[in-house]
């Protein structure tokens, strides 16, 4: 199958502190993949090199067979967009207004967005559930509905392949499916390649294609959930002792305690 994007090699640090090491990964066209592990293993930071909002020290990302680091902007943002983990609460925009910037990377300097591209807003807004909620200042909507007008200037860009870091973080459960269902959605109806940074275990077995585990900067594990998710990966990789069993197909897991105890008793606190 075809790959959109792939890295190999990517080396990142701060400081002498290596935050990713020898990381390769391809993203086949049409899937969708979580990149999951420990806080702090490195997840955001190979996302950033991905997009090349970080350059690396050493290795490269191909978009689509081009090295991305001699792509111009338009052209990237194009094929891919990235919705960071954190978006500006207090952003003064109404949700068309936010949308609309989806279409930048389609317009030419002199041209407005009108026509096909109000089209597209219009569908990007239907898609997400948004239509009804077009004119309201973003910093006036809830925790989930914000997210959806995140994705849905993700959707008006009409990108190839979509980024997400925790897409699902702050938000409550319904609003949490409501999300994964919109991306699910998007990447089986619409063909859209997804990549996000999962915490949720579950929620990522029950909508990925293919588990990406990290552990400090390293890419450590990758398959199916089913693949991935077995007793060992919980304690070698989060260092939990958990079960795993299998609901609707899918690996579950309920965690049993850490898998070296904390002994709180000799903390002297
Ligand atoms: N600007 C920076 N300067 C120094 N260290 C940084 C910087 N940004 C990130 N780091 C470090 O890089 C490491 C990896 O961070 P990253 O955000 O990629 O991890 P993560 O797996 O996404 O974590 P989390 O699950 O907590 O969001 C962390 O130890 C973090 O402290």
């Amino acid at each position: 199958m075809e790959n959109v994007l792939t890295s190999e090699g990517l080396h990142f640090g701060y400081h002498n502190r290596n935050i990713v090491e020898n990381f390769g990964l391809s993203i086949r066209k049409g899937e969708m993949a979580s990149i999951v592990g420990p806080n702090g293993s490195g997840k955001s930071t190979v996302l950033r090199l991905l997009t090349r909002l970080v350059r690396p020290n050493k290795g490269i990302v191909y978009l689509e067979g081009e090295a991305i680091a001699l792509m111009n902007t338009k052209q990237v943002a194009r094929k891919l967009t990235m919705l960071p983990q954190t978006q500006d609460p207090n952003l003064d925009l109404t949700v068309r207004d936010l949308v609309k910037q989806g279409r930048h990377p389609h317009l030419k300097w002199y041209e407005e967005c009108r026509n096909e591209h109000e089209d597209a807003v219009d569908w990007a807004l239907q898609m997400t559930d948004m239509t009804k909620l077009q004119h309201r200042s973003l910093y006036t909507l809830s925790g989930g509905e914000r997210q959806r007008a995140w994705i849905a200037m993700a959707v008006a860009q009409t990108p190839h392949t979509l980024l997400l870091d925790e897409p699902t973080t702050y938000l409550d459960v319904a609003h949490q499916l409501e999300v994964m269902e919109l991306l699910q959605f998007l990447n089986r109806k619409q063909g859209i390649t997804i990549v996000m940074v999962m915490h949720d275990l579950n929620q990522a077995s029950r909508y990925s294609d293919r588990i990406i585990a990290m552990k400090d900067g390293k890419l450590v594990s990758q398959g199916s959930p089913a693949e991935v998710f077995l007793p060992d990966f919980f304690s070698q990789v989060f260092g939990i002792e958990a079960n795993v069993y299998e609901d609707e197909g899918k690996p579950v897991y309920t965690p049993r305690g850490l898998a070296i105890s904390r002994k709180w008793e000799e903390l002297h606190v």
